[in-house]
């Protein structure tokens, strides 16, 4: 069992298969989000059991990294709630169990090296002033293999193609041992062979339990790891279907 598996759990939904109750690893009830103007999300509820792997489609200007943001707690609702893992988003505290993958161009690293951005992404689990512990380093060291960006460690990000930072982004997730992963757009720019590695990867993690919540265009290679679709129009949640 996983560690987000023995988690608070607020409300069980059955299993779409077996029927047997399932802990929610995202709630979402009734979201309604302005960012200054009319409503850019507009009564949005679902809720995503542990385990699955959800897509979330919608045209450009739909509001799905807007959603991604808001059950991030990155924006506050102006109506309903959300919570993680059975905790309400604004108390909710246990970061070592997500990781996030933001959109490639929305991040600036400065001169940060790769293996410094990946790093980065182990620092829920870190105690302040002490050094990374070795299985810190492993995390890391894993997580640069799994995307196959390894012999980039010592690149700088900012000099690395589109393709290699959007790698390198998903290996500083990784190397959170996330429990749920949100991703926003990440074949964007990933030639073919990369987006298949990538979703081998994306498999494997969800095959172990991970839940995985992707924003995405097209659905490319990841539509087998896909369990359920989303898609927003206007704002709206217009379908919810479960692919298999
Ligand atoms: N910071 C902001 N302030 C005001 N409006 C915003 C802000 N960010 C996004 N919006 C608006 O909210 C709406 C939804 O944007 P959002 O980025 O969530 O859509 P999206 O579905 O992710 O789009 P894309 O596919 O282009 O990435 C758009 O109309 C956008 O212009």
């Amino acid at each position: 069992m996983t560690a987000a598996a023995t988690a608070a759990t607020v409300r069980t939904v059955p299993d779409s298969d077996s029927g047997t109750p399932m802990s929610v690893a995202i709630d979402a009830e009734h979201l309604t989000v302005s960012l200054g103007g009319p409503p850019v999300l507009r009564d949005v509820s679902f809720a995503v059991r542990t385990g699955e792997s959800v897509g979330l489609f919608g045209a450009n200007g739909s509001g799905k990294t807007t959603l991604l943001r808001t059950l991030l707690g990155l924006v506050r609702p102006e109506s309903g709630h959300s919570s993680l893992f059975g905790t309400e988003i604004s108390r909710f505290g246990d970061w070592k169990l997500i990781g996030y993958v933001p959109q490639r161009s929305t991040v600036a690293m400065d001169a940060a090296t790769v293996a410094e951005v990946v790093a980065s992404g182990r620092l829920p689990h870190r105690r302040p002033f002490v050094p990374a512990r070795a299985a810190d380093r492993k995390a890391c060291a894993a997580a640069l293999e799994q995307v196959g960006v390894a012999a980039l460690a010592r690149r700088e990000f900012q000099k690395l193609s589109g393709g290699q930072q959007q790698r390198v982004l998903i290996a500083r997730a990784l190397a959170g041992e996330p429990e749920l992963l949100f991703l926003d757009e990440p074949l964007a720019g990933i030639d073919l062979p990369s987006q298949q590695a990538l979703a081998e990867t994306l498999h494997s993690l969800n095959e172990s339990g991970r839940t995985l919540f992707t924003v995405l265009h097209d659905a490319g290679p990841l539509a087998d790891i896909l369990q359920r679709r989303l898609t927003l129009v206007n704002g709206r949640l217009d379908r919810d279907e479960a692919t298999r």
